[in-house]
């Protein structure tokens, strides 16, 4: 039997616009609609255009600029001015779509609207006739399914669909479902559907507030859903929207489970997470599926000795499928031999044997019980030493001491570095802290490296958090990360940008033994 297609809607414009904090503008709207058409999705919820002149603009010219070979769609009320709103400003796309929304369950229909079953039902056909008479396509959304009467949702159902409605949405608003229920709502619903107009496609929207959006939407697919409405890094109103990333590799990964294929370019997945976090400014959990920074980082021993033996002993997929680096084996005092000893021949050295290997390894558990974590140029120092290589070491930077004054007018950075036996000293002003900082090591350093990344979080409470900052910066054309922890967040992230600086050198200077075929690194 062939896969089934199942389509995806993403509304991070839209549902996922409503997290505070995550407003963007008209360009930062387009950009990103532009990168969703990269990332195939079907349809892309650009807005509410009714609630504001500036979401109508933005809603308009994402269906003129992007609205070419992917539906464009737009939310609006089950009121005239809403639907005008919606069909105005998505009519220039190839595809337009109105999207109408409705409550369904007794707590929206009291308690929001104040009126009777039947009235409510009827705001909803005639939103849908009057919809009809602009576009073909029209979605029906109804609210809160999942705490509705399933037979007063199923007559509002029938009679959108006879009223003209070509995709009926069942949004479990708020996030109230567990997959088994939602399953079987989706399951008597498509059953009915079936039977009065099969064309009709049936699409579910699920929230996380029980962290189950997930689980609820998968559970929808297998009972017959066909399209999906979800989010990118899971934003959106509360605990979130269904994250699309989690979705879509979930079912290419449980293919022969799930039987069902999306058009999703998940070598994009990555690319378009960054830039919604770029773009909003809200960070993803390091341990977010698909998308977290640790979802493909191994650091314990075990695991790292299965990796390196085979991937698929710890990786059910790879990370260049959702378009991230390959996988990542961080060192820390978890890390076992086998990880110590392939991180030392990845710099180009020769681990040794036995005693000798051991005691390198053991100088590395010292070294890593102290850093928490052991970076490239920590190894680099810690083989040259015990090898009596100091020459070699001369060509790496290590932060000495560092002063930074900020203030409106100048932000001032005062620092010294230390390579080898040389002090390097020196001072910069930039538009912050950071800036300044960073201007001051490149300047000391001479090397031409542009900063691609930045980024910083809080590790832990408190007024003694723990500042981890990650960088990404480009030299000679590659593209190389630095990472640091420390209480002290100018101090990390000083300490980051040497580090990514580091792993530069060090990888020139590999590059240059291999061109020689001369393993200067090797003992
Ligand atoms: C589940 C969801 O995510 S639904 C989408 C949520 N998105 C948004 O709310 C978009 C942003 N919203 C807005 O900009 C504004 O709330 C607007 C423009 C929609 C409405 O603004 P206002 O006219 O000032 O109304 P306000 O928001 O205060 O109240 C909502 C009104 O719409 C009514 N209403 C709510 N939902 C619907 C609906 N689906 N269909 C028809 N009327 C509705 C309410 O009953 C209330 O009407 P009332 O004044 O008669 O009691
Ligand atoms: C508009 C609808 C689909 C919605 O966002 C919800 O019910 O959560
Ligand atoms: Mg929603």
């Amino acid at each position: 039997m062939a896969n089934r297609n199942i389509m995806v809607l993403d509304t991070t414009l839209r549902d996922g616009e409503q997290v505070p904090g995550a407003k963007l503008n008209m360009q930062q709207k387009v950009e990103f609609a532009q990168q969703l058409k990269r990332l195939k999705v079907d349809i892309i919820e650009a807005g509410f255009p009714a609630s504001s002149q500036g979401d109508f603009q933005a809603v308009q010219e994402i269906a003129r600029t992007v609205g070419d070979s992917v539906s464009i769609t737009a939310l609006g009320r089950a009121v005239k001015s809403d639907i005008d709103a919606v069909y105005e400003s998505i009519r220039l796309a190839q595809q337009p779509l109105i999207h109408i929304v409705l409550g369904t369950s007794n707590i929206h229909v009291e308690k929001k609207f104040n009126r009777s079953k039947e009235a409510v039902l009827q705001m909803g056909v005639d939103a849908v006739r009057y919809a009809k008479t602009l576009l073909p396509h029209v979605q029906y959304s109804t609210e809160d399914a999942s705490r509705a009467d399933f037979e007063y949702l199923w007559s509002t159902i029938e009679a959108v669909v006879k009223a003209g409605a070509t995709m009926i949405n069942v949004p479990d608003t708020v996030g109230f479902a567990e997959p088994e229920e939602f399953g079987e709502l989706i399951r008597k619903v498509n059953e009915r559907l079936k039977n009065v107009n099969p064309e009709v496609i049936l699409s579910v929207h699920c929230h996380n507030d029980l962290g189950l959006a997930t689980a609820n939407t998968l559970s929808a697919i297998k009972n017959g859903a066909d399209k999906i409405e979800c989010t990118i890094n899971g934003l959106g109103e509360r605990a979130g929207n269904t994250s699309l990333e989690e979705v879509v590799m979930a079912l290419k990964v449980r293919e022969a489970r799930y039987r069902c294929r999306t058009a999703i370019e998940t070598t994009e997945l990555l690319r378009t997470s960054r830039l919604l976090t770029y773009l909003t400014g809200l960070d993803v959990q390091v341990n977010k599926a698909i998308t977290g920074e640790n979802a493909f980082a191994h650091s314990s021993g075990i695991h790292q000795d299965g990796l390196l033996k085979d991937k698929q002993v710890y990786e059910i997929m790879s990370p260049e499928e959702v378009g991230a680096d390959s996988m990542e084996l961080v060192l820390t005092a978890r890390s076992g031999r086998h990880a110590f000893k392939h991180a030392v021949q990845q710099l180009g050295f020769d681990p040794g044997e036995g005693e000798a290997l051991e005691q390198l390894f053991q100088r590395f558990l010292e070294l890593a019980d102290a850093k928490k974590e052991v970076y490239d140029h920590d190894l680099f120092y810690l083989v040259t030493e015990h090898r009596e290589q100091a020459a070699s070491s001369q060509q790496l930077f290590e932060l000495k001491s560092f002063q930074v004054v900020t203030n409106d007018e100048c932000p001032t950075a005062a620092l010294s570095l230390r390579k080898g036996d040389t002090v390097l000293k020196g001072s910069a002003v930039g538009d912050g802290p950071i800036d300044a900082l960073y201007r001051g090591i490149k300047a000391l350093t001479g090397l031409d490296v542009s900063l691609k990344h930045y980024k910083i979080n809080s590790i832990s409470r408190g007024t003694e958090a723990v500042g981890r900052v990650n960088i990404q910066l480009e030299y000679g054309g590659k593209i190389y990360s630095g990472r640091a922890m420390d209480t002290d967040i100018i101090k990390a992230s000083a300490q980051a940008f040497l580090n990514g600086m580091n792993a530069a050198l060090l990888d020139t200077a590999n590059d240059q033994s291999d061109l020689s075929g001369n393993d200067r690194l090797s003992s």
